[in-house]
């Protein structure tokens, strides 16, 4: 569990629960009606025992015939009848109502987990939010519509019932009230300790659901490595404390049912004990020492199920401070309240005097970009370069804000990027990271994910072009074409084709500002090489800053920048960097080279132009095979 998600059981039951009453609000009405409902079976069910006080005491005594007893027989019936009409009505009223506010919540869950920053993200175990947005809310939807009508009704049973068990016979009604005072007692010290194990009860199972999500995600990796076992050992000792949670769980609930059953059951037997007596010297009649425990033995009902009622509301009330502490939490990157809106974009992209760390870096780091300035001209190509973990990639994501700089600012077209409407900002500013993302989609829905309208273009057009700049060809001969379902749950493509397919996407969107984290890392150099020849074709006129791993890939930059301890040290041609800078030599030197997508087929032919294009000298900067000899030495 991370450090968001533990957290203290330090509100109130009223408070955390009183967190639903705006949810409620819309669906009142039908829940007043599912309240009067089970109301009215209730004291329909309570107004069974007084017919049988009537029937005692008038019809079965002797010389008064059969015709009472029948009567009152149909009238139980007909009560019996009403009292199951009754209940079903209740759930009638409330199951469509529960359930719509159960839906409106996940959808405003979900929304609120879209609009969060990356940097919540970060810090919450994915099976975290998902049981939040799975059970818990099942959970809260359970207790709005049974739970909280139920509590409401047992209650208001038990004291009607009580309070007609005194009218019958007070010294009986007594016994049955003094037994509920421990009842409450217990019922009070229960509350606080049932919540607490309630707590860790649904956080473990978010972990493990965390735990799930990753194996699964990583089932390539953990059978490569061999470590399913390990996997499964660490699995089944979190499912084994969940279990050990939830024993502790059920047998708190045993104890509470325990003693809410056995407190009536002994006031019934006690009660019996004293009832016969007074009607043994005629202070009470037989009809009301029958319709009394008629009476006691409806009441018990709700009483024993006081103890389920009480697990399911301190459950709810769990899962509403679970939904709430994501709900709660603020968003960071937000839209300004006067949003700039800005004309056609030319594209000029500055970091003026950027300053950045990570919110969960430890106090006294030094900070990852302390002070960095660069200006990318509108149309220019960029590459950044820097050793590993050098913070290319945090400055990166700083341009479509999915971090915001801690001081200085971005520029877009000299209009700081916090001015913008973010759906204004991330329209003009496109990405593509190294390790993509594609969702359970067409090749087509992926690609024109985040395309706008082109006038003069169809989207299938914009689809086409995209592909072909990216190399991405292969995915007319798919199955199904560009329509074939790829993704998690759709067809399996290799590294690099995902990669394409990713590029194809951040370049469909025809943005002003195109940001490429070594977008082209897991491609075979003949395959780099044709889709650099098509971005330099297709990016004329977008500014981009690309992080290059590869001299292939700094090859297609018009000019490079060196990220190093934190700041931008120098920026020129590649040719100027490679003359004058010892710590980009460095840096060149340990890049690699090494083709990756080992599904392209090279022939011999390719591999010569392959060769003769290392050895010649990339666009407007010295030879690449310097540096090619250079990472191999
Ligand atoms: N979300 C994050 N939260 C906290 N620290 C992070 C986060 N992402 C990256 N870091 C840290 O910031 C530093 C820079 O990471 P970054 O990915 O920007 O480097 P990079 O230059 O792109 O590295 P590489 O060349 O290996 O891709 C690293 O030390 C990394 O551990």
């Amino acid at each position: 569990m991370t450090d968001a998600d533990k957290s203290t059981d330090n509100t109130t039951l009223l408070a955390s629960l009183g967190r639903l009453a705006p949810q409620l609000k819309p669906i009142f009405a039908p829940l007043i009606w599912g309240l009067l409902s089970a109301l009215a079976a209730s004291v329909v069910a309570l107004l069974i025992p007084q017919v049988y006080r009537v029937l005692v005491n008038s019809a079965l005594q002797p010389g008064n015939g059969t015709k009472g007893l029948w009567t009152g027989a149909a009238v139980v019936l007909g009560l019996g009848i009403l009292e199951a009409g009754l209940i079903a009505l209740r759930r009638q009223f409330v199951i469509v109502p529960a359930t719509t506010v159960e839906t409106r919540m996940r959808t405003s869950f979900y929304r609120h987990l879209q609009s969060l920053a990356v940097e919540f993200h970060d810090r919450w175990g994915s099976g975290q939010l998902l049981s939040r947005a799975m059970s818990d809310l099942n959970f809260m939807r359970r207790w709005m519509a049974f739970g909280a009508i139920m509590l409401v009704v047992t209650a208001l049973t038990v004291v009607i019932g009580v309070a007609l068990m005194l009218s019958m016979s007070w010294e009986l009604g007594l016994i049955f009230v003094a037994a509920a005072v421990p009842i409450v007692v217990f019922g009070y010290r229960f509350r606080r300790s049932y919540g607490l194990v309630s707590r860790r009860s649904q956080d473990q199972a978010g972990d493990l659901a965390t735990a799930v999500e990753e194996s699964v995600h990583g089932i390539r990796v953990l059978k490569a490595f061999g470590r399913g076992r390990e996997a499964l050992d660490s699995f089944a000792g979190q499912a084994q404390e969940l279990q050990a949670t939830e024993i502790h769980k059920a047998k708190s609930l045993a104890v509470f049912s325990l003693v809410v059953t056995l407190l009536p059951e002994l006031a019934l037997g006690a009660g019996l004990v004293v009832g016969i007596l007074l009607v043994s010297q005629a202070r009470l009649d037989v009809g009301a020492l029958v319709a009394f425990f008629a009476t006691a033995a409806v009441v018990a009902g709700p009483v024993e199920s006081m103890g389920p009622l009480m697990a399911m509301t301190l459950a709810a009330k769990t899962a509403v401070d679970r939904h709430f502490e994501v709900m709660d939490a603020p968003n960071t990157i937000t839209d300004p309240a006067e949003p700039v809106r800005l004309g056609p974009v030319r594209g000029d992209l500055e970091f003026r005097g950027v300053h950045f760390h990570y919110p969960d870096t430890p106090a006294g780091t030094p900070e990852l970009l302390n002070g960095i300035d660069l200006v990318l001209r509108a149309g220019e190509t960029m590459a950044l370069v820097g050793v590993t973990g050098s913070g290319k990639s945090t400055l990166l994501n700083l341009v479509p804000r999915l971090f915001d700089a801690t001081a200085g600012a971005v520029l877009l077209d000299g209009t700081d990027i916090r001015r913008l409407a973010l759906a204004d900002l991330r329209r003009h500013v496109s990405v593509a990271f190294e390790d993509t993302t594609l969702f359970s989609n067409s090749v087509r829905g992926n690609v024109l994910l985040g395309a706008a309208e082109h006038p003069g273009l169809s989207p299938d057009e914009i689809l086409e072009q995209a592909l072909e700049v990216a190399q991405a060809g292969f995915a007319y001969a798919l199955p199904n074409g560009v329509d074939t379902l790829i993704g998690e749950e759709g067809l399996s493509l290799s590294g690099g084709q995902r990669q394409r397919i990713a590029l194809a996407r951040a370049i469909a969107a025809r943005p002003a500002v195109l940001v490429l984290d070594d977008p082209l890392s897991a491609l075979d150099v003949n395959t780099e090489e044709r889709v650099s020849d098509g971005l330099r074709a297709a990016l004329v006129g977008t500014t981009t800053l690309i992080v290059a791993h590869r001299p292939s890939t700094v090859a297609m930059a018009d000019r490079v920048a060196l990220l190093q301890d934190g700041h931008i040290t120098a920026v020129g041609t590649h040719s100027e960097l490679l003359a004058g800078n010892d710590h980009y030599r460095y840096v060149l030197a340990s890049l690699s080279e090494e083709p990756k997508d080992l599904d392209s087929d090279l022939d011999t032919d390719t591999e010569n132009e392959l060769a003769d294009e290392l050895g010649a000298a990339p666009r407007g900067t010295g030879p690449l095979d310097v540096v090619h000899r250079g990472a191999t030495a």
